[in-house]
């Protein structure tokens, strides 16, 4: 039995307090040793008496870790019910993210369809375009003989009723003549460019008496030309062969190019264009009757230097800064000038660039040149350069660099 004590006191001890297992050992010490018992005894009293603060801070411990494992427990509750509405959103998000998906799949479907048949009609297009230039082609380039027929018969019934309007000549026959005329000409095929024989009758029956077969020729010097445009006019219209009907016998470096339509005989190509092309609009800068109020210019081409030079007279209406030339009209007489030389160049041409560098400003009155160059071909485009000058060339007015891209009758047409 002895021999088991110590075990379970340490026993004990293990599971006691450190303050009571002191107290405990030192009362079987006592009991065991036979010390003085009323001291032993005090000292457990007084021991015992200890024992109660040390057990009351313990029970505020066991509050204090009673109420957080409270806290962890509700924090544990408050984690788990968001996890479940974390999972709930996430299943949501997923459902909503699978139909996004689906969505974004079905419109990629929808915009691959969609361009394919844009494409498809880019392509009938493309190949309407492609026919319509072919029939035009076919018309131009095989038929001739048809269209100068038409061309024939169109210009015929100009004279005709250009010759009833001049001499009043109502008579039966001249009205039956027109008529006829008209009739043929309504019969014949008309092209799908917007080139019709109605329409070209309209036109020309609803010209007014100034759009006479002679037209006046604004290239010509008139009485608002300047001593200096004069002198240089007659320079150069010196080295200029008289003017044909017939360009092959035209044999000098310059030409004086005419101001009316049929300038575009010059052209590359212009022949036939001329007699296709029938329209009796002139370019803006030639609508204005009034000598010297606008646009008083003559080019001159040079068809060996392949250069074209321009004599440019500006008038009160084409006013911008006070007593100066307005810019936009510096630039109409540079795309004029450079577009003439571009269409000698290259036949059918638009312009689809134009860069200008104003220097110094025009004098309204002054006579200024411009001369234009070719600078390069390169395929469809023709790249052209423009220097305005003073008239004596000791000022540079503008500089310019313009593109013509060569075009088909049929994209003119459908402009
Ligand atoms: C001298 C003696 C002979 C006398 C003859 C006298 C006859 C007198 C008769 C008349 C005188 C004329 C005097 C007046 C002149 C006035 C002219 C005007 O004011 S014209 C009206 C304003 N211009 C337009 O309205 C064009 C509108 N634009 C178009 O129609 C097109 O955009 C066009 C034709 C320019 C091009 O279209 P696409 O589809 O046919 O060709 P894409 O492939 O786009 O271009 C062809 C090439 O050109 C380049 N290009 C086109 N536009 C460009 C741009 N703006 N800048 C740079 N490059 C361009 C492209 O990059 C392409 O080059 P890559 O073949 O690839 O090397």
């Amino acid at each position: 039995m002895t021999a088991s004590m110590p075990h379970a006191a340490g026993a004990a001890a293990a599971e006691d307090p450190p303050i009571l297992q002191s107290g405990l050992h030192r009362s079987r010490t006592v009991t065991h040793g036979h010390a003085e018992p009323e001291s032993e005894v005090a000292t457990m009293k007084k021991t015992v008496m200890g024992i109660g603060p040390m057990l009351q801070s313990l029970n505020v411990m066991n509050e204090e870790l009673r109420k957080r494992k409270d806290n962890l427990l509700r924090d544990k509750l408050v984690l788990e019910e968001s996890i479940v509405t974390c999972n709930k959103e996430k299943d949501e998000d997923t459902t909503k993210l699978s139909e996004a998906s689906e969505s974004l799949k079905k419109l990629k479907t929808e915009h691959d369809d969609g361009k394919a048949n844009a494409q498809k009609e880019i392509e009938s297009l493309k190949q309407q375009i492609l026919d319509r230039d072919k029939a035009i082609c076919a018309l131009v380039d095989t038929t001739k003989a048809e269209a100068r027929k038409l061309c024939g018969l169109v210009i015929w019934y100009r004279i005709i009723t250009h010759k009833c309007r001049k001499t009043r000549d109502c008579s039966l026959s001249s009205v039956l003549r027109v008529e006829q005329t008209l009739r043929i000409l309504k019969t014949r095929p008309s092209l799908h460019t917007g080139f019709q024989a109605d329409k070209l009758i309209h036109t020309t029956v609803r010209l007014p008496g100034i759009f006479s077969p002679r037209p006046r020729d604004f290239s010509l010097p008139n009485s608002s030309w300047s001593p200096k445009m004069m002198e240089l006019y007659d320079h150069y219209n010196s080295q200029c062969d008289l003017e044909t009907e017939d360009i092959e016998s035209q044999k000098g470096p310059w030409i004086r190019l005419p101001s009316y339509n049929r300038i575009l005989k010059y052209a590359k190509g212009g022949v036939y264009l001329s007699k296709i092309m029938q329209s009796k609009a002139r370019l803006f800068t030639r609508n204005v009757y009034q000598v010297g109020a606008s646009f008083e210019y003559v080019i001159f081409l040079n068809k060996e230097e392949k250069k074209c030079v321009c004599l440019f007279q500006a008038g009160h209406l084409l006013e911008g800064p006070p007593g100066h030339v307005h810019g936009g009209a510096i630039a109409t007489m540079i795309d004029t000038v450079t577009g003439t030389h571009a269409t000698f160049l290259s036949g059918l041409v638009v312009t689809a660039n134009l860069n200008i560098n104003y220097r110094n400003a025009i004098p309204l009155g002054s006579t200024v040149i411009l001369e234009s160059t070719l600078d390069h071909i390169e395929g469809r485009k023709t790249h052209i350069n423009c220097k305005v000058t003073s008239a004596d060339g000791s000022k540079v007015h503008t500089e310019a660099t313009a593109l013509f891209v060569s075009i088909s009758v049929s994209h003119l047409m459908g402009m």
